[in-house]
């Protein structure tokens, strides 16, 4: 549970359970404005001229309670508040009274005129958009180079969707209580974070128990135990067998570059499965892959009675059309898990219900009805399969990817700056790591290979999809710039070894 995420609502509960349980609000305040006070002590230590935007509730309640021990501590602290202290209530007014002075009118901030800002006007009660002196104030700021902290979420981001309501303030730091929300994963409020610090304030995990959150941010906590290394002494069968089927000759490239990443990740062994115009091309580039000659559904089915070939990659430059859709017929009535990308995903865009009813049929099958098949569109083919789901835009994007999953009875790997993996059953991960660099040609085709190398390997199919996603990201941050598809496998050796860092 140390990678749940907490909705607004759920945090209230969070606040509400353990306030119940016997600590005072205003002691939860007060942990909250120490733990700012931290993290300024830590990021910025030689901010002098400290100014606390203070506004209407908690989120002020926690900015004027932070200028009081900033000022103990020697800073010269000036709060520009939304409300006068008298008109606050609950803990807000108790802290305010607190600190002293009556701080001065919002209208009187001046970013220029200070070291740091300290951002306290909305968090998780933002209930509209901002607008008027508050919106005006927010772009003055924005456009000021003062670094910005912000307390719970950088006002103007909705913690529920990541969304802008109208405008928001762009921070250098956040820090934020308990578990972080999913608005601090989601574009665009990812990006006006800056850096993202969780802080303890004293809310036990157990209220995790009676809240029993259904989204996730994708770390290795998720997952982990879901990974197998390779036992002392073991068999490369027992790593599983990956396959993945090429394109035509001219279009070989993307399942070459899935076939390397999921020999990489970790499968026993992995096959390309090539048509016969292309096995010439794909013989002249291949090594430690295999190679078959496949020009058929009869032909893979027959491949596939071999069970050991545990996990298939359909789609990477595979061309759109009647033959992907009987390739995709033909692995989902065999035991194998079907990670369908890119033009295998394409080739449903008319009939979507159709590969929906042969997942759901292939689920049943499985033990518990876990889902056979990881769908990997980008948000291009996500609308071709989901075009209402991709049309509603007030839903958040784990919410979209959750119907979307429990719609297809498989996992929907959502891809983007913030990836979002669902399962049927509603549980949804953001992904937490990555770089832009990985827009580049061929990086999804790598991540399809990743996702059948965790799935030969045994994961569950959720907990598979989401592993990939995570060592991908890794990879391309361990790599850093300049970065193309072909570095990624060869990246994962070291992934791998800071996973097993821990
Ligand atoms: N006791 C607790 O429950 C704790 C709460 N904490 C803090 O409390 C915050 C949540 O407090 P609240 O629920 O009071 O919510 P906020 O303080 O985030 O905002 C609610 C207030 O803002 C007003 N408002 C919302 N959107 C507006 C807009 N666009 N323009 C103008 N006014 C707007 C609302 O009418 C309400 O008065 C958290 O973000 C966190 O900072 C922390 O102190 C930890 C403990
Ligand atoms: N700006 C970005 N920041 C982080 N990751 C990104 C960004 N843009 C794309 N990605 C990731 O790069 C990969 C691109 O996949 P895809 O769109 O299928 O590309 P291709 O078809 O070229 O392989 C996905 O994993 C996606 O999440
Ligand atoms: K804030």
């Amino acid at each position: 549970m140390s990678a749940a995420l907490l909705t607004p609502a759920e945090m209230a509960r969070a606040d509400a359970l353990t306030i119940a349980a016997g600590t005072p609000g205003i002691l939860l305040m007060e942990r909250a404005a120490a733990a700012i006070v931290e993290a300024i002590e830590a990021a910025f230590p030689d901010a002098v001229r400290v100014a606390c935007l203070a506004g209407p509730g908690n989120n002020g309640g926690d900015a004027w309670a932070a200028a009081a021990i900033l000022q103990r501590r020697g800073r010269a602290v000036a709060v520009f508040r939304l409300q006068p202290p008298e008109k606050l209530s609950g803990d807000a007014a108790i802290a305010a009274q607190a600190f002293g002075n009556e701080g001065a009118p919002l209208a009187a901030f001046r970013p220029e005129a200070f070291d740091l800002v300290v951002d306290g006007l909305f968090g998780a009660g933002l209930s509209r958009a901002l607008e008027g002196e508050v919106a005006g104030m927010v772009d003055r700021l924005n456009a000021d180079p003062v670094p910005v902290l912000s307390i719970d979420l950088p006002s103007g981001i909705s913690g529920l969707t990541g969304e802008r309501l109208g405008m928001a303030v762009t921070a250098t730091a956040t820090v934020t209580f308990f578990r972080a929300k999913p608005g601090h994963w989601l574009e665009p409020g990812r990006s006006h974070c800056g850096s993202v610090t969780v802080a303890d304030i004293g809310i036990a995990p157990v209220v995790l128990d009676a809240i029993g959150p259904r989204t996730f941010a994708n770390e290795p906590a998720l997952w982990r135990d879901q990974l197998r290394t390779p036992a002392d002494a073991g068999h490369k069968y027992d790593r599983g067998h990956a396959v993945v089927v090429s394109g035509g000759a001219a279009q070989t490239g993307a399942a070459r570059l899935a076939a390397t990443a999921a020999l990489r990740g970790g499968a026993g062994l992995v096959t390309v499965l090539s048509p016969s115009s292309a096995v010439l091309v794909n013989a002249t580039h291949l090594t430690a892959v295999m190679l078959k000659r496949c020009d058929d559904r009869a032909t893979l089915t027959e491949l596939l009675g071999d069970r050991r070939l545990n996990a298939l990659v359909l789609g990477p430059g595979f061309g759109v059309g009647a033959q992907a859709r009987d390739y995709a017929e033909a692995v989902l009535a065999s035991e194998a898990r079907l990670v369908l990308d890119a033009d295998g995903i394409t080739s449903f865009a008319e009939d979507p219900a159709a590969l929906f009813a042969l997942a759901a049929q292939a689920a049943d099958r499985r033990t518990k009805g876990e889902a056979a098949m990881v769908l990997t569109p980008h948000a291009g083919e996500f609308k071709r399969l989901f075009p209402d789901l991709a049309a509603a835009d007030a839903m958040a994007k784990p919410e979209t990817a959750r119907q979307a999953a429990a719609r297809a009875r498989s996992i929907v790997l959502l891809k983007g700056r913030d990836t979002v993996i669902a399962a049927p059953d509603g549980r949804a991960a953001i992904n937490t790591t990555g770089t832009p660099w990985l827009a580049t040609a061929g990086s999804g085709d790598v991540l399809s290979g990743l996702v059948a190398a965790a799935l030969a390997q045994g994961a569950a199919t959720f907990e598979a999809a989401c592993a990939a996603v995570w060592m991908h990201g890794k990879a391309a941050e361990m790599f850093g710039p300049g970065l193309i598809a072909e570095d990624l496998p060869a990246m994962l050796p070291k992934v791998f070894a800071r996973l097993a860092a821990g």
